[in-house]
């Protein structure tokens, strides 16, 4: 089968590699609104050729949409509007409800599977691309009831085969869960880095002393805006709310440590620990 990958960066990149190399794609255009992208992931062999899309649209059987969520919005219907009833488009987005928006009158709609692969990395472009990136995590599946079974079918046989587990959610809860799993995350360490470059004006100081534990905090900071702030627009209402709570939870210790009362500490800490029973 030939694949269009629109956006061939960390994530569109990684699922070409991917597909090419399990077989289950033959051949990878790639489209991109950089030239230097498409070049970069020529030369790693993510893809086989750049074309822009309306070109690409004529070979693939599957595209696959992984640009920023922002552009996704106006790419989606537009590429719905050119493809054949044969055709299936999918989406990688980390949010859902506004995409899904866009296109809930599209009559080429059924022919469209909302999917986000739970797999990535705070780094990005194609220089990013791995293969191995979403090996038995987790593939969630949205809104399934509005998408044809082939076209269903089709992209479930493409992420068990990588392998990934599917999980299917409503887009609300798909949203409501990404905020509060994996957005806050995102928040919590881009405020941790602004802290400690805040304080610590010592940058060598920083680079000397930081061990795992710093390092693997401050890690999602590196995360490119490019594709973090169209997530938070369009996330904004849930992760606005897990962010109240985080922002309760940060003050409640700021106010042991005011009181001194280090015995609430030891609970606090007791309490977070129970996370293990779910993460080891
Ligand atoms: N990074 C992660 O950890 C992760 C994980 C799962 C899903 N996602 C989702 O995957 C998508 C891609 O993220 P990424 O990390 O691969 O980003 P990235 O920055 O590595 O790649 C995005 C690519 O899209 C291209 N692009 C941007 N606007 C475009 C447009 N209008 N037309 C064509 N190409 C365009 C960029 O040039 C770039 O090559 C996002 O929607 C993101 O929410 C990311
Ligand atoms: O591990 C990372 O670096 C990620 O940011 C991956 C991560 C996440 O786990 O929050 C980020 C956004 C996605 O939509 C899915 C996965």
């Amino acid at each position: 089968m030939t694949i269009a990958v629109v956006g061939v960066g960390l994530i569109g990149g990684s699922l070409a590699i991917t597909l090419k190399e399990n077989g289950f794609a033959g051949r990878v255009i790639g489209v991109d609104q950089s030239a230097a992208n498409i070049d970069k992931a020529i030369r790693r062999r993510l893809i086989d050729e750049g074309l822009p899309l309306a070109d690409a649209l004529r070979q693939a059987g599957l595209v696959v949409l992984a640009t920023p969520v922002d552009a996704m919005a106006r790419l989606l219907p537009e590429t719905l509007g050119l493809i054949t009833p044969e055709q299936v488009v999918i989406d990688v987005g980390s949010t859902k409800g506004q995409l899904l928006e866009a296109v809930k009158a599209h009559p080429n709609r059924g022919r469209y599977v909302a999917t986000h692969p739970m797999a990535g990395t705070e780094f990005s472009g194609p220089e990013a691309a791995v293969p191995n990136l979403f090996d038995h995590k987790c593939a969630v599946l949205v809104d399934v009831k509005d998408s044809d079974a082939d076209a269903l079918e089709l992209v479930k046989r493409m992420y068990a085969g990588i392998p990934m587990q599917l999980v299917e959610l409503e887009r609300d809860a798909h949203d409501l869960h990404s905020a509060y799993v994996s957005h806050i995350s995102h928040i919590s360490s881009f405020a941790l880095a602004l802290t400690v470059l805040e304080k610590e004006r010592d940058e060598a100081r920083i680079f000397e002393l930081a061990s795992g534990g710093f390092s693997s905090t401050v890690r999602l900071a590196k995360s490119s805006p490019d594709m973090w702030v169209p997530i938070f627009r369009q996330n904004r209402d849930y992760v606005l709310d897990v962010l109240d709570e985080h922002i309760n939870q940060l003050a409640r210790f700021r106010s042991l440590l005011i009181k001194k009362d280090f015995e609430a500490f030891y609970q606090l800490i007791e309490q977070a620990n129970d996370i293990k029973r779910i993460l080891k």
